[in-house]
Parts: C-alpha cells; sequence; structure tokens
C-alpha cells in the first residue's frame, strides 16, 4: 500500500491535485496541480492516521510497555519511539509504514554538525549546549529530529496535541484541527497557480531554522546571532552572582538573540555588568536591589 492509498482509505481528501517533487533549492516539496487561492483547503487529513501520544499508547504492542514507563517519556520521546518501532517492524504495520520510509533519512540539523563544522558560526555556542542535553545515539537523534521538526501544535480545549501529519508534513501549511471530527485541514495562505510549489511558512524565524529543520534561508533579513554567556562556578563571587542573575530574571546559562535591529540588547548589558562587577560594586547593587522604586531589573541596564 503506498502513503496516498492509505489516506485515502481513511478519507484523507486533496491528494488528486497534489505531487510530490524535488526541488534543486529546497529538497523534496509539493507541488499543486491547480490554481489555489489564499484561505482554500487543499488538504484533509483524518485523525487516525496522525502520529499522536495517543496513537502510541493505544498501540497494541508498543502501548502497554509506554503506559508501564514510570516517569512517562515526555511528547517528542513517545512519538520519537514510536517512529523507531514502526521503522524497525517487518511485519503488522504495512499502513503507517509508507510514511516512514519516506521520512528524510539523514539528520540535517546542527547538533549533528562537528565542531570543525560549526567553528565560527553563529550557531556553535546554543548548538554546544544542546548537544550536552541530548547525547543519544543516532537513530535516536534522528527520530527526535523528525519530531521536533514536522510536528505541529493544536490547542484544543484540554490538552496540547502535539501530532505529525503524514503527507501534510511535506508541504507548506496553515493547519487546523477539528477536534470534533478528528480531522486536520490544511489552508494556503498565498496564491499559487497550476503548478507551483507550496512553500512552507515559517514565518520571520532567523537561520537558526538550521538547528531545528537543518536548512538555511539565504539572506534571510530575520538572521541573528546567538550569543551565549555562561559564568563558572569557580568564577569569583559566584553565589552573589547568580543571586543578582536570578533577581534581575536572568539564567547564569543564557543565550542572547543579537539581531540586525537590536544588535546589543539590554539584557546582554545586564549579564556583563553582573558578571564583570567586582566585590565592592556587588555589595552596593545588592544593598540597593530591593529598595528603590524602580525595579531591578530595569535599574540593572
Ligand atoms: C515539514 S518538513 C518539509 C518536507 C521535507 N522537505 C521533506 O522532504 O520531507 C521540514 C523539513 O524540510 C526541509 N526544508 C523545509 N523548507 C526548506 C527550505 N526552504 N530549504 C531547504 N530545506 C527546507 C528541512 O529539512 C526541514 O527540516
Amino acid at each position: 500500500m503506498t502513503l496516498q492509498e492509505w489516506l485515502e482509505k481513511n478519507g484523507a481528501k486533496g491528494l488528486d491535485h497534489l505531487v510530490l517533487e524535488e526541488f534543486p533549492e529546497t529538497g523534496r516539496g509539493i507541488t499543486t496541480l491547480r490554481a489555489l487561492k489564499a484561505g482554500d483547503e487543499i488538504l484533509t487529513i483524518p485523525g487516525a492516521v496522525l502520529w499522536t501520544v495517543d496513537a502510541a499508547n493505544t498501540d497494541p504492542l508498543l502501548g502497554p510497555i509506554l503506559r508501564s514507563l514510570d516517569p512517562s517519556l515526555s511528547v517528542e520521546e513517545t512519538l520519537a519511539v514510536f517512529f523507531i518501532f514502526i521503522k524497525a517492524r517487518d511485519t503488522e504495520y504495512e499502513e503507517r509504514k509508507p510514511h516512514v520510509e519516506v521520512l528524510p533519512p539523514h539528520y540535517t540539523a546542527t547538533n549533528f554538525f562537528d565542531d570543525d563544522e560549526l567553528a565560527g558560526s553563529s550557531l556553535y555556542g546554543v548548538t554546544k549546549q544542546l548537544k550536552q542535553q541530548i547525547k543519544s545515539e543516532y537513530m535516536y537523534s534522528w527520530a527526535l529530529w523528525i519530531v521536533c521538526s514536522r510536528a505541529m501544535d493544536f490547542k484544543l480545549p484540554e490538552k496540547r496535541l502535539r501530532s505529525i501529519a503524514p503527507f501534510a508534513d511535506m508541504l507548506n501549511h496553515s493547519h487546523v484541527y477539528d477536534q470534533r471530527t478528528r480531522i486536520l485541514r490544511v489552508l494556503v495562505d498565498n496564491d499559487y497557480k497550476a503548478g507551483d510549489q507550496v512553500f512552507i511558512k515559517y514565518g520571520p524565524v532567523p537561520n537558526r531554522l538550521l538547528r531545528l529543520y537543518g536548512f538555511v534561508l539565504p539572506n534571510n533579513p530575520h538572521d541573528s546571532y546567538e550569543l551565549v554567556l555562561t559564568t563558572h562556578h569557580l568564577a569569583p563571587l559566584y553565589d552573589k552572582k547568580v543571586a543578582l542573575f536570578i533577581a534581575a530574571k536572568l539564567d547564569v546559562n543564557s543565550a542572547f538573540s543579537l539581531t540586525f535591529t537590536e544588535l546589543l540588547p539590554d539584557k546582554v548589558l545586564q549579564y556583563l555588568r553582573i558578571q564583570r562587577s567586582t566585590s565592592q560594586e556587588l555589595t552596593t547593587i545588592l544593598a540597593t536591589a530591593n529598595t528603590a522604586s524602580k525595579p531591578f531589573a530595569a535599574r540593572m541596564r
């Protein structure tokens, strides 16, 4: 069974007018075979085929294992395990398998870059930080990346639904999830002619797109430099500085986005002022921290 056949069998609508295509600049994407107006519904994906925590937890084989875990896995971990599980099965999962088989096989986000490849890049610091948090073998990192780069979030009255929609995860989208009918509707946010690629809209996102999604946009006006500032726990007056960081609503390990419109954010100056202060300056700052009327975070500028 192909991906399209499985989706149509479950009631997906709109696939007739959409084709998967390889594009030199953006890799695989989706072309529309008919003209579209902004706001048109181009595709619906039934809830039953979505990758969700509920689908993983109710799977007859995987579900009991997931449900027995204490503490339970996070949403992203559950979905990543679900992908790996289906990928590894030889039988019984002919329906979900075609989607797993068309997922990009290689992990392209910066976490998979060597230090040499990242050296000098604006993503060096944040990627280092992220690498320390995610220390796992390749298959699991790949699955987590698949989840994070393709998931869509919907705020339902009683919960947040994070899901990956087969086929819809390969095109430009503005999604709506109808909880009553359990159908995911894909709406376009631009006009398109027949034969156009329908593009992904990521919004005004800087080139840290590379960190999560594994690609960059050339000449991106929203690009930024992620400046990571940390203070070593053996640094002089560490405890006093930490108290001041907290009072100024800063973290000891902080990442700041330097952009073309805000090259030196106030928060960076606040951080550096605390980090560089002498003992006497810190005492003065601490002594006055809660006495003056102006909020402390504002006075640290
Ligand atoms: C939601 S998926 C889109 C479908 C994907 N191209 C595929 O073949 O499955 C998001 C991923 O597509 C790729 N991508 C999306 N937009 C891109 C662009 N403008 N240039 C290059 N790659 C892009 C990135 O790898 C990203 O992580």
